[in-house]
């Protein structure tokens, strides 16, 4: 059974060979109080992967924070990491669910599309993603997503919402004001001079939104 819901701050990690900067980066997000990483990297072959994918394991359960690996379901088992996200060029959901078996999560890639999310959670994924909302410079040709889309998605879906693409300090208010339990980020946040910084901002706006929430209801 999955004992985590995805929420709040959701760390993915950029394109870069140096493990040792990618460690060190991804260190400063956990020690500022991330607990959701997600390690993507699109340039690195088998070897590399495997490599910082098993660094960052280590770090990860060394701040207690959950560790899901983008696309390679076999390095999930390698590097007995918490859970595996895919989207529609991955394994499907069943053949992932077969291999990891049920206490890992299943992240699945919705885009803009909330059939494939109602879809998704039917066939038992753990958490939706949807985005591109906003302009990514970290992944190209993205499809756009609409805010509304997350409105409609939280009245329908009982797992949890994940927003990204060109998630910003400034944009993020908008996705987690609609229904957003988590937002997903790359360059905001590893693209940035002050990790530590960056992170509690975002964090102070999942608090402020509960904030919001709790003193109107
Ligand atoms: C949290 C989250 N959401 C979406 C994606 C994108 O997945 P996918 O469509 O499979 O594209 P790649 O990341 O593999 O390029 C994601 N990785 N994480
Ligand atoms: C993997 C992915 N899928 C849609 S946008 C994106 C990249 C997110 O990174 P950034 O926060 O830098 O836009
Ligand atoms: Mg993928």
């Amino acid at each position: 059974m999955i004992t985590h819901e995805i929420n709040g701050l959701y760390a993915i990690t950029p394109d870069i060979t140096g493990t040792t900067q990618l460690c060190e980066m991804t260190r400063q997000a956990l020690a500022a109080g991330v607990q959701y990483v997600q390690y993507r990297n699109k340039i690195a072959d088998y070897r590399l992967r495997l490599t910082q994918a098993k660094a960052l394991s280590k770090l990860c359960k060394q701040y207690g924070a959950i560790l899901i690996i983008n696309d390679h379901y076999d390095l999930v088992i390698e590097v007995d990491a918490d859970g595996i996200h895919i989207g529609k060029e991955d394994i499907t959901i069943t053949d992932a669910r077969d291999y990891l078996g049920q206490n890992k999560i299943i992240g699945v890639s919705c885009y803009n599309q909330l059939e494939l999310a109602l879809e998704a959670e039917r066939m038992g994924a753990d958490y939706v993603a949807f985005g591109a909302f906003f302009y990514s410079k970290t992944k190209m040709n993205t499809v756009s997503a609409s805010i509304d889309l997350l409105s409609e998605a939280k009245k329908k879906l009982n797992i949890p919402l994940v927003a990204i693409g060109g998630i910003t300090l400034a944009n993020a208010v908008s996705l987690i004001n609609r229904g957003s339990d988590s937002i997903a980020v790359c360059h905001e946040l590893f693209g940035a001079q002050n990790i530590h910084f960056v992170v509690k901002k975002f964090n102070q706006l999942f608090f402020r939104t509960e904030q919001t929430f709790s003193s109107s209801s």
